[in-house]
């Protein structure tokens, strides 16, 4: 007798396996909400926001770094500011383990190495895909970069918004908060820092 293989199973659609005590605790939190997780619609959700939460801190999966390994120490005599504008970006802050969506602004003054722009955004995304507090993700992808590319200077400003004031708590939607980590002459020289800064719109 073949096995028939039910299409709808986890097996069949390639989904890693959830631990029970996992989904256990998923359940608590949807009674403790004032919800049955055994009524139908809720019957998987365990095992969704199970995996969900692994995505939205793969982060702990990867060390950033690694994205700034592949470099190009042919510059061609380019020796101005390099900026990525406008990268969006989502994490979740460690206090509640709210929503925190925003956008990056990362800037550097290359030395001698420059590294495709993707892998900035990359860099980003390592550290977003954690539990966060905005002030450390802005500090952690600043110095991620100040480290392994040694460039003259660094700039990062993040501007967001954090799901744990929009949509509890004080309530107030449209807050948005702005951080900023400069490195080198970004931090040292007054007309590299406004350069840069008016660069990225500030
Ligand atoms: N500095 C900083 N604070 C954050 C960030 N994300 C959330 N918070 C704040 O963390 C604080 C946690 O405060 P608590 O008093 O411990 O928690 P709470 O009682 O839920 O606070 P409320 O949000 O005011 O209801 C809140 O003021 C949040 O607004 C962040 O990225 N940086
Ligand atoms: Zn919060």
């Amino acid at each position: 007798m073949t096995n028939v293989v039910d299409p709808n199973s986890d097996e069949a659609r390639g989904k890693s396996p959830v631990p029970e005590h996992v989904q256990d605790a998923i359940r608590t939190l949807i009674s403790w909400s004032g919800d049955d997780p055994e009524r139908e619609g809720l019957i998987d959700t365990p095992k969704r926001v199970a995996r969900a939460w692994l995505e939205y801190c793969q982060g702990y999966q990867e060390d950033p770094a690694v994205h700034l390994s592949r470099v190009f120490n042919e510059v061609g005599g380019y020796d101005e500011v390099v900026l990525l504008k406008d990268i969006p970006f989502q994490s979740h802050c460690e206090h509640h383990m709210a929503p925190i969506t925003g956008k990056a602004a990362i800037a550097y003054l290359p030395k001698d190495k420059v590294v495709g722009i993707s892998k900035l955004a990359r860099v980003l995304n390592g550290y977003a895909r954690r539990l966060q507090i905005q002030e450390r993700l802005t500090a952690e992808v600043a110095q991620c970069i100040w480290d392994n590319l040694q460039p003259h200077g660094v700039a990062v400003v993040i501007e967001a918004q954090h799901g744990c004031m929009t949509g509890r708590g004080v309530r107030t939607p449209g807050v948005g908060m702005i951080t900023s980590r400069l490195h080198g002459c970004f931090l040292e020289d007054h007309r590299s820092r406004k350069e840069v800064l008016s660069l990225m719109g500030y």
